[in-house]
């Protein structure tokens, strides 16, 4: 009994040495009771010794009890040492071979411990025997010598049946090789366990069903003379990634790993199998190995070594085999360990031969993920904009710079090559980095489809991306939108420059650090295609690249940065003319193929594989090129999680961007402007500011949302004019006007005489129903215009304050029989003046031979538009052809002075000359469904307006 009580001591000791590592402090409270228990027996047996008999009993009873209190304490800590060990080797580190498959860590996550086997100790749980290895340590295997080997089988568990097929010493010892291989390689990314295998003596030694690795370049061997060579390799590795890799800034590429979350370096295995001989290593191959065993781990090169010396260190796990599958572990302090059965064969060369698959595809592609930092909107505009948008070769995010140097950017590459995913993967790796105070995207898309629409709500999705103000899609016809993004661009920078003065300031960081409530973030403008703004030489490219110039030479210190992008950049005559302007785009980033965003000498874009791009932050030279592979962050899925998530983190009050979709017709219900004006809107808000009405005629192309407006005031010439033969166009605009004028008198106060003159309106007319007023509309057609035209020429003086809308669908067709028809039948005041004479001039007196003419339908038309704005009776009036409207008011020669808007569709620039200031007619070549709106009292130059729908 005290024999085997002893035995059971010693192992149970052991067995508490071990759970130490996972359960200290029971395992402390274990011992302190064991030693108390111990310290008893003593005490006990020397009692029993004065009294044999009756002390003898309570000695057996006290030990039974000690025993019990034991076992059950054991049972508790092994247990728990079991439950730690499994959860020490998760997946393929520590699973059965049944369900065992890879899983393969996730980036920058720690390599767990390996599993061989389990820890037996009788009468309690089995506990997962680890082997430490990738970054934690080298193996050396050896042998047991028989009489350990015997004492080992002795103290495995008593219960543990011998298995049916007993390995010997060799088999037990590749069993712990293959196990360790496909463990490490089944935990870590494919591709990233390298293993070389040393094997003069041909031995196999595990490394044989590893086979389809060689083919991916993952195992290689070295021949009988190789050992030297190998070890050398291994050596100057260690080397550079010390210098290179780690360069001072981590101890090794575990740590590097954790902070930076990437692992720039696969691990390396060599797999020494010596023959056992002692004086198999040469002095420097011995001094090698030594230098490997004492630094390789931190570099990631791990010896697994068996047959030849090994120098002992810390960083050494000692497995010493036996036979029958039993083992000791230095680690484990020698606790016997019985070895899993092997991994099946078939799933150590299926697993190589997938890996291998997949070490042949290639690196892991980079993540969009990786690019995101782990908290969000915690850096500072103030400097700059720095945000990684790739990886290079060695894994290492490349940050990209927008600020004083570079400030601005030009990307490009030919269609297909990846522009607009690289400006997802930036954008989110900077909406993820600065809060929307800190920074703000305007985006315009020259292209056709919508890439930029999903950073506003959309029917799908009603998220939108915080930062982003502004997004114009399907712009590619209305090159007015990106003249008026300049503009309001040149507008901030103007007020930018006006604070900073006011603070005595130069610059962004100056003004944000003198004004620290203020709310100064960086803009960064992305314009893609831009080539298509500055196509051609009219006005709007002129206006385009003046403000260009001026943004791109001052934003720079205002912190307006501009990123423009370019299937093509070496026809940008605009731009290349322009060597100064071009100079401040210094950050160039260039796609595979790229043309002429890098000079002439640097040709690194033309080799450039598929995903990868150069960026290159000092205008294109070659010695600063950065290479780097892009991760897809055009997917939705990856891209609406971060939106989603910071669209949810958004500033309270913060407003959707003003989504511009130039293939989109804009709803007159919807326009803020007309909003403000309806029923039940602020009454202040309504009949415009000054109290005067205006009628909404469409959108203007412009960064707000806002409507191209008619101020109907009573003075000459307030009338409108729509001229071109698009009915559907014209009726919009005609519509709109009305609608809008309407929504300013809902209790009434305006007349509305409508005509219909031709079949053309009568749809867009009947919209109108239940719009208008019913009882101060009246509707007329061609038979009784004339009497509508006659009524309110004659009754002008009679009008009083109440506005009177006539909205004249078609007007020219009418206008031949207007001429011809008279006399009226109202009374005559006089004789109508001629068009562009003062209202109130004096009538023309008859002469005694000529009798009065009775005034036409027309003469009416023309008093109403020459005399009618002043006493508040405005036409808004269709008429199809220019040429027509001219003649209405007196043919060649006449003034038109009477048409003070005018809003033209279809018709040529030239066509419009009498009606334009210069004389010459403005720069306009008809497109569908845009107008070229001009109002006298307030434009300089025309402006493009997109009409409203109306059905
Ligand atoms: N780094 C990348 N990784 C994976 N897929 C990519 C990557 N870059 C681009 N792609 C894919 O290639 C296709 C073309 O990319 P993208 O639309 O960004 O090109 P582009 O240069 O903007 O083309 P275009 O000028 O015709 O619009 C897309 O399907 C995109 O998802």
């Amino acid at each position: 009994m005290p024999d085997s009580r002893t035995t059971s001591v010693d192992q149970v000791r052991r067995a508490l040495s071990y759970a130490l590592g996972r359960a200290r402090g029971d395992l402390a409270d274990a011992e302190r009771e064991l030693d108390t228990a111990l310290a008893r027996l003593d005490r006990l047996g020397t009692v029993a010794d004065e009294v044999p008999v009756r002390a003898a009993r309570q000695r057996d009873a006290r030990l039974a009890e000690i025993d019990e209190l034991y076992a059950t304490k054991l049972a508790t800590l092994t247990r728990q040492a079991a439950e730690a060990g499994d959860r020490e080797a998760p997946g393929a580190a520590g699973d059965g071979w049944d369900e065992w498959k890879p899983t393969p860590a996730e980036r920058g996550q720690v390599a767990p411990e390996l599993r061989i086997g389990a820890v037996r100790i009788a009468r309690t749980t089995p506990v997962p025997a680890l082997v430490p290895l990738l970054d934690r340590a080298h193996v050396h295997l050896s042998t047991l010598p028989e009489a350990e080997d015997a004492a080992t089988a002795r103290q495995i568990a008593a219960g543990d049946a011998e298995p049916a097929h007993a390995p010997g010493y060799a088999e037990t010892g590749d069993r712990v090789v293959t196990t360790l291989l496909l463990r490490a390689l089944g935990t870590a990314p494919p591709g990233q366990v390298h293993i070389t295998g040393y094997d003069p003596e041909q031995l196999g030694g595990g490394l044989a069903g590893f086979a389809a690795l060689a083919n991916a370049g993952l195992l290689t061997f070295v021949g009988p003379g190789g050992l030297s060579g190998l070890l050398d390799g291994l050596v100057d590795h260690i080397r550079r990634i010390n210098e290179k890799v780690l360069a001072g800034a981590y101890t090794s590429l575990r740590e590097l790993a954790r902070a930076e979350g990437r692992r720039p370096e696969p691990w390396r295995i060599a797999v020494l199998l010596g023959a056992g001989r002692k004086d198999e290593l040469t002095p420097h191959e011995q001094a090698q190995l030594e230098r490997i065993a004492r630094t390789g781990v931190a570099c990631g090169v791990h010896l697994i070594v068996r047959g030849l010396p090994m120098p002992s260190g810390p960083a050494v796990e000692r497995v010493r085999t036996g036979t029958g599958g039993r083992v000791r572990v230095g680690g484990l302090r020698g606790l016997p360990v019985v070895l899993d059965p092997p991994p099946p064969a078939r799933l150590v060369t299926e697993t190589s031969t997938a890996l291998a698959r997949r070490a042949a595809e290639g690196p892991a592609p980079v993540r969009f993920a990786d690019l995101l930092p782990a908290e969000f909107w915690r850096e500072s505009s103030a400097e700059g904009l720095v945000a990684p948008v790739g990886e290079d070769a060695q894994g290492r995010p490349v940050p990209v710079t927008l600020a004083d140097y570079p400030p601005h950017a030009l990307i490009a590459g030919p269609s297909g090559t990846g522009k607009t995913n690289l400006i997802y993967a930036w954008m989110g790796a900077l909406a993820a980095r600065y809060s929307p105070g800190e920074l703000e995207f305007y985006l315009l898309d020259f292209k056709e489809g919508v890439s930029f629409a999903r950073f506003a709500p959309g029917r799908r999705d009603p998220s939108w991306l915080p930062h982003v103000r502004l997004v114009g899609v399907n712009v590619n016809t209305d090159r007015e939108f990106g003249l008026a993004l300049l503009r309001f661009l040149g507008e901030e920078l103007r007020r930018r420059a006006d604070a900073a003065k006011a603070f005595d300031a130069t610059k962004l960081p100056e003004l944000r650090a003198e004004d620290p409530a203020g709310h100064w973030p960086r803009i960064v403008a992305v314009i893609d295609e831009f080539q298509v703004l500055l196509n051609g030489r009219d006005a709007v490219v002129t206006e385009s690249v003046n403000l260009l110039d001026d943004l791109a030479r001052r934003g720079r210190s205002q912190g307006i940065h501009l990123v423009l992008a370019s299937q093509d950049v070496s026809g940008i005559e605009a731009l290349w003319g322009r060597p100064s302007l071009v100079a401040q785009f210094s950050l160039r980033i260039a796609l595979p193929k790229a043309r002429k965003v890098l000079p002439e000498q640097n040709t690194a874009a033309d080799t450039l594989p598929r995903h990868h791009a150069i960026v290159n932050p000092d205008s294109g030279a070659p010695e600063a090129n950065r290479i780097l592979r892009v991760p897809p962050a055009g997917d939705r899925e990856a891209w609406g999680s971060l939106q989603r998530e910071l669209w949810t983190r958004r500033p309270e009050g913060s407003l959707a961007p003003r989504l511009f979709d130039g293939d989109a017709i804009p709803r007159l219900e919807t326009a803020p402007d007309f909003v403000s004006l309806a029923p039940g809107a602020d009454p202040a808000g309504r009949r415009w500011a000054t109290g005067m009405p205006v009628a909404l005629l469409g959108e203007a192309i412009d960064v707000q949302a806002r409507s191209a407006r008619l101020a109907l005031n009573r003075a000459p010439g307030r009338n409108l004019a729509v001229l071109g033969t698009r009915a559907d166009e014209a009726c919009a605009v005609l519509n709109a006007a009305a609608r809008s004028l309407a929504a300013q008198y809902p209790d009434g106060g305006a007349r509305f005489s409508v005509a219909v003159l031709d079949a053309s309106a009568a749809l867009a007319v009947d919209a109108l129903h239940g719009i208008l007023p019913p009882d101060r509309t009246a509707v007329y057609h061609a038979d009784n215009v004339t009497a509508l035209l006659r009524a309110t020429a004659a009754g002008l003086e009679d009008e009083g304050d109440e506005p009177h809308f006539l909205l004249l669908y078609a007007v020219d067709a009418v206008t031949p029989r207007l001429a011809r028809s008279g006399p009226a039948p109202a009374q005559r005041r006089g004789i109508i003046p001629p068009v562009g004479a003062h209202a109130g001039a004096a009538p023309k007196p008859a002469g005694p031979d000529q009798p009065a003419a009775a005034p036409t339908g027309l003469d009416d038309l023309r008093r109403i538009l020459t005399a009618g704005p002043e006493h508040h009776t405005h036409v808004l009036g269709w008429w199809r052809q220019p040429g027509r409207l001219r003649d209405d008011l007196g043919g060649i020669g006449s003034r038109t002075d009477a048409i003070g808007a005018w809003l033209a569709l279809d018709v040529h620039g030239s066509e419009l000359s009498q009606f334009y200031p210069d004389g010459r007619g403005p720069a306009w070549y008809p497109r569908p469904w845009r107008g070229l709106f001009f109002d006298r009292a307030v434009h300089r130059v025309a402006e493009a307006i997109i009409p409203y729908g109306w059905t």
